[in-house]
């Protein structure tokens, strides 16, 4: 890279004083500040600060946010400020509302920024506690609010100051968090909004027509800015032009993006924003009770139209008698069989007679109690021996109602026996209950559908005749997102493999998205120069990203979306770009597909996750700086480990592109990684054999002698 020009920093200052604007005092802070960052220059020479904007405001929220809008928000990227920094207005009088105006026009906050100036100053003088800074980023401008007197700017920016180059750089996305903890400034020559020796062509920015940042729980790229077009609710095409400029097809590669400009989210947050954009189980339908109806939920409390038993029934084979008849022989009067009873009507049994009865059988009238057989003994039967006529009932002590199931015990008739919200399983313990209680159909919410996409030049169908030629691969995600999609309940609609044309990528999910509910794309999510997932749905698909970085190993560059709806009848799509590398698809598929699909199914709370359970390391992790998912297998030992439990080990080579190491996993063994600042992974840079972790079952557990 070259090292020939410095990258220039434009500054814009603003002095935000009642009587310095009217001209009633002098404002000695802006020749203070120039100094500033005059001698900030000298210590870095590969950065230079130019302060290429000065102006005074009195303490008024409109003025203060008009000049700063102007600042921040210039459509040619050139012509914006990469920091602007405030002077005054704010303390605690009525009149200063510096940080009230400068908060609400922040897209993200960066309170490091506000405690360093606040300790530095704290240092210094007490007083600094009267000072209420804010700092953070609009578009891809860092602004700071410095209190009014002079030398307390001074000394606030100089506690900053050195760290702002590297902030500004990140701020426009030409400088990754890595790159600027192992030191080094690194020379840009052309670039997104460091001003610019010679920009780089922005084809589109003439039209471009953008989204207004005000979206809730909607994480832009920091490259994003709005101009001031405000953004009309038919969706449109959009550009963004800092972000197109780059990865845009056809644009020069060298003029390409160096860092994501994608924020990296955590896995909880990436949960979030999925669980919020996702709708509420969009529709009902009437299901038959059958096989059919499994991973369907149920939307209303189901009661039960009739009693089970709805008669008396007995619970063993044998004699019903009159309990206070007590042991003796008995002519067997009458049977009554499990079995229609003809005409409805019950026999009646008087004291002094017994009636044969089967399990299940209704029981006579007058009878208190059923005797098992294993209890009688035949005295008499009929002389040609097919029918009982006497038997000796041999049992005492009949308790009242032994052996009779009454009216209504299993199932009273109107108690609830499903609750709404509760998941019709393979168990089918749910649909048992259903059809015992004479329930052929149900109200449930429908599952969505889901399409499956494939992209990438190199990706070929495995049906594919012809084999391989060099450069190309199988393609193993749609099989594999297929059928866990199957194995999930869910309808599959497989749309095949697209290779990476811009163009055949926007026609070919265009005309998939009304087909289904949730659209799951694999690869193109990085920052390859072909990578055009990202792109097109920001900008030919109108989608929003809510995020395009989650901290975690497999699938880094995971990608959620919604597209708006085309019509007002109809919701907003969901849409998945999940990384290429196998690994990577099929654990955020399990990660963050599933909870959505479970979500647009009726599932709520903690149940739309996979399950979580503790398991002991039975092999040494190593621990990644990302959160990690290894696929592993839990299984029940009986004592090897942590002494009786589940335990767990891993499937092997955890490399993404390694897709084997899905092969007879159960389980996404969950292991903090070490930025992640979790107490137990602080600074441990291994997981031991004997510690236990969290193991996200995505198959069934190991039982006793399954690995032996
Ligand atoms: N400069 C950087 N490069 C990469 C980064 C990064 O942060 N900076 N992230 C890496 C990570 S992590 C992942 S994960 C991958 C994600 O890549 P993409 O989603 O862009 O996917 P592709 O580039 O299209 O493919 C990646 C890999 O997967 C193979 N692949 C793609 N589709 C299939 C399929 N249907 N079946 C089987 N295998 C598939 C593809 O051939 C590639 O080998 O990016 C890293 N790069
Ligand atoms: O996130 Mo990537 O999925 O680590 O290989
Ligand atoms: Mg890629």
């Amino acid at each position: 890279m070259s090292s020939a020009s410095p990258t220039r920093l434009k500054v814009g200052i603003l002095i935000v004083s009642t009587t310095a604007s009217a001209g009633i005092t002098e404002d000695l802070t802006t020749p203070l500040l120039r100094n500033t960052f005059a001698s900030a220059n000298e210590s870095t020479p590969a950065s230079q600060w130019v302060v290429a904007a000065t102006q005074i405001v009195k303490d008024s929220l409109e003025d203060i946010q008009s000049i700063i809008k102007r600042w921040t928000d210039n459509c040619d990227v050139g012509e914006r400020m990469n920091l602007v920094v405030t002077s005054g207005g704010t303390g605690f009088d009525e009149s200063d509302v510096t940080p009230e105006a400068v908060s609400q026009l922040l897209h993200r906050q960066a309170p490091g920024l506000v405690h360093a100036m606040l300790s530095a100053s704290f240092s210094i003088t007490p007083f600094a506690v009267m000072s209420r800074p804010v700092a953070g980023i609009r578009n891809s401008t860092i602004i700071l609010t410095l209190p009014g007197s002079p030398k307390g700017a001074v000394e606030n920016l100089s506690a900053v100051i050195k760290l702002l180059p590297h902030a500004c750089m990140q701020a426009v996305g030409l400088q990754s968090s890595r790159k600027l903890h192992s030191g080094g400034l690194q020379k840009l020559s052309t670039d997104a909004g460091l001003t610019p020796q010679s920009p780089p062509p922005a084809p589109q920015q003439q039209d471009a027509h953008h989204t207004t940042l005000t979206t809730e729980g909607t994480t832009k790229p920091p490259g994003y800015h709005s101009c001031g077009h405000h953004h009309h609710h038919t969706p449109k095409p959009h550009t963004n032009p800092s972000f197109s400029q780059i990865t845009q097809p056809g644009e020069p590669v060298p003029s390409r993006l160096r860092s994501s400009p994608w924020p990296m989210i955590s896995v909880e947050e990436a949960h979030s924003l999925i669980s919020t954009h996702t709708p509420n189980p969009p529709e009902t339908i009437t299901l038959p009770v059958n096989p059919f109806l499994i991973g369907y939920v149920l939307v209303h409390d189901i009661t039960a139209p009739v009693s089970v038993p709805a008669y008396r029934a007995s619970i063993v084979d044998g004699y019903a008698v009159v309990g206070s008849d007590g042991p003796g022989v008995y002519p067997v009067v009458t049977v009554s069989h499990a079995a229609p009873t003809p005409g409805d009507k019950l026999p009646q049994l008087r004291p002094g007679q017994v009636a044969r009865v089967t399990t299940g059988a209704p029981v006579p009238h007058g009878a208190t109690a059923v005797v098992m057989v294993e209890d009688t003994r035949l005295i008499r039967a009929t002389e040609d021996g097919r029918e009982e006529l006497e038997v000796e009932i041999l049992a005492s002590d009949m308790g009242v109602e032994e052996n009779i199931r009454q009216v209504g015990s299993d199932v009273a008739m109107g108690s609830v026996i499903l609750s709404g919200g509760t998941e019709i399983t393979a168990i089918g313990g749910e649909i048992g209950i259903l059809a015992s209680v004479g329930i052929s159909e149900v109200l449930v919410y429908r599952k969505p559908v889901v399409g499956v996409l494939s992209t990438g030049d190199e990706v070929v169908a495995s049906d594919r005749v012809e084999g391989l030629r060099l450069g190309e691969i199988w393609d193993s995600n749609r099989p594999t997102l297929a059928a866990a999609l199957r194995g999930w309940g869910f309808g599959v609609v497989d749309l095949g493999i697209v290779k990476d044309i811009a163009e055949t990528l926007t026609q070919t999910l265009t005309a998939a998205l009304p087909t289904v509910d949730v659209l799951i794309t694999t690869g193109g999510v990085s920052m390859g120069e072909r990578d055009l997932l990202k792109p097109t749905i920001q900008h030919t698909l109108a989608g929003t990203i809510h995020f395009g970085r989650v901290a975690m190993k497999p699938g880094k560059p995971t990608t959620f979306a919604t597209i708006p709806p085309t019509s007002p009848t109809s919701l907003p799509k969901l849409m998945f770009a999940l990384p290429g590398n196998p690994a990577s698809a099929l654990v955020t598929a399990h990660i963050f597909v599933l909870p959505a699909l479970r979500q647009l199914s009726g599932f709520m709370g903690p149940r739309r996750y996979l399950p979580k359970v503790k398991v002991v390391l039975e092999e040494e992790v190593r621990r990644d700086p990302r959160r990690e998912y290894v696929r592993g297998v839990v299984r029940w030992s009986e004592s090897k480990v942590g002494g009786g439990g589940l335990v767990a080990r891993t499937t092997g080579g955890q490399r993404s592109s390694r897709v084997g190491s899905a092969v007879g996993g159960n389980a996404l063994l969950e292991i903090h990684g070490l930025g992640e600042r979790e107490p137990e992974a602080e600074g441990r840079e291994v997981v031991k054999v004997g510690e236990r972790v969290w193991a996200l079952m995505v198959g069934m557990v190991r039982g006793v002698g399954w690995d032996e």
